[in-house]
């Protein structure tokens, strides 16, 4: 069954504002600065120009130290030391409490409605490595997903691309949201697929695919000569990592990225967990993929249906505050340190998400 061309794309030319910096940098100047169009009279346009280079790259420089952890692999706390023993993190948990403490009230809530559970992957089912071609997700994680697939509809919603994230979770009978939500599959059997053949439920960015390839190209050339700089094609999306880049070095990442996206106005930069994000310019996130994953799923009555999506990223995010506008279901992040979120309750690390989906499969059993 083909679903890719049955909603709407949500293609939004026109509102490519900050086409390089998108969301990141976008209260800083509108397009029309950035195109060069509007230098001030007296003023000498080259100069303004590079002054305009120079607050981009800085904008991009503060979002990559500001979204990158005091320690590496976002353990804000050396081994034997606990986040219970940071008041600022206690203080943070009394507002975005553990899932599995207060996991009697999610169910309680649950009851008699039907779940449906939306993973995201890296930091949630994986834990983060240096290396993303080395983000394994362990057996015994993959137990708990099928089984939790196996009584909830559940969809994986990655940044990856859905080739890749598959690899690794390595489960049919789930949903793929890939490319942060661009690409969504499935090979789950009532979706009448071939044995073994996917079905492509919607590709809103379907038509950057050559230039995303392209983008990716430049900036695998732009950026050979950083060490430990690390470009991922995510199909719809790439993603340049510097978390093995010497922080002396990120301006010079910000500045090429910078310089290679002068030339993809039609793409944007979003940044997550130490890598950039560069996307199309779509109206279309991890929420917008929950939603249309909960639509065409049948899954659209929020009187009846608990959405739960667990993640650890800011592109998690957009997918929490579906959740909490439609007032309906639960987010929950994976985090060990304080973070602004709309997430209604906390994991710590993947393996508290273990716990979790394997206490709702228990659950569900004695609930049978
Ligand atoms: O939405 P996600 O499934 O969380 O994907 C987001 C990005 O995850 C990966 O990068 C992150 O994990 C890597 C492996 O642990 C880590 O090395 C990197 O620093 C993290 O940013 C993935 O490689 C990216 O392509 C995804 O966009």
């Amino acid at each position: 069954m083909d679903m890719s061309t049955s909603s709407p794309v949500i293609t939004d030319p026109v509102s490519i504002s900050p086409p390089l910096l998108g969301s990141l940098t976008s209260n800083l100047m509108p397009f029309s600065v950035m195109s060069g169009g509007c230098s001030s009279p007296g003023m000498n346009v080259s100069a303004s120009r590079r002054t305009i280079e120079e607050v981009l790259v800085n904008g991009l420089l503060d979002a990559m130290k500001s979204s990158s952890p005091r320690k590496k692999h976002n353990l804000a706390f050396s081994p034997g030391d606990s986040p219970d023993e940071d008041p600022a993190y206690t203080a943070w948990m009394s507002k975005c409490p553990s899932a599995l403490t207060f996991f009697k009230q999610i169910v309680a809530n649950a009851q008699g409605r039907k779940i449906a559970v939306f993973l995201d992957y890296d930091g949630t089912l994986s834990p983060i490595v240096d290396d993303p071609d080395k983000a394994f997700m362990s057996p015994a994680m993959r137990a708990a997903v099928r089984n939790v697939a196996k009584y909830f509809p559940t969809a994986i919603v990655s940044g990856r691309s859905c080739k890749k994230v598959s690899e690794f979770v390595k489960l049919k009978e789930l949903y793929y949201a890939g490319s942060h939500g661009m690409d969504i599959v499935t090979s789950a059997a009532e979706h009448n697929t071939e044995k073994g053949k996917e079905a492509n439920l919607f590709q809103p960015a379907f038509e950057f695919l050559p230039m995303i390839d392209e983008v990716s190209k430049s900036l695998l050339e732009a950026t050979s000569g950083i060490e430990g700089a690390n470009v991922e094609n995510n199909k719809f999306c790439v993603s340049v990592h510097y978390r093995n880049v010497a922080e002396k070095d990120w301006e010079v990442v910000a500045r090429l990225v910078n310089e290679v996206l002068e030339a993809f106005p039609r793409l944007k930069v979003t940044n997550g967990r130490m890598v950039l994000e560069v996307r199309p310019v779509i109206d279309w996130d991890k929420g917008k993929a929950v939603e249309f994953l909960l639509q065409s799923l049948g899954l659209n009555d929020s009187e009846n249906v608990i959405p739960i999506y667990i993640g650890d990223d800011r592109t998690d995010e957009d997918a929490f505050k579906v959740l909490r506008e439609r007032n309906c279901g639960y987010g929950i992040l994976v985090s060990q340190v304080p973070k602004d979120t709309e997430a209604l309750y906390s994991l710590r690390d993947p393996s508290e998400v273990m716990g979790f989906l394997n206490a709702l499969v228990r659950w569900k059993k004695h609930s049978l």
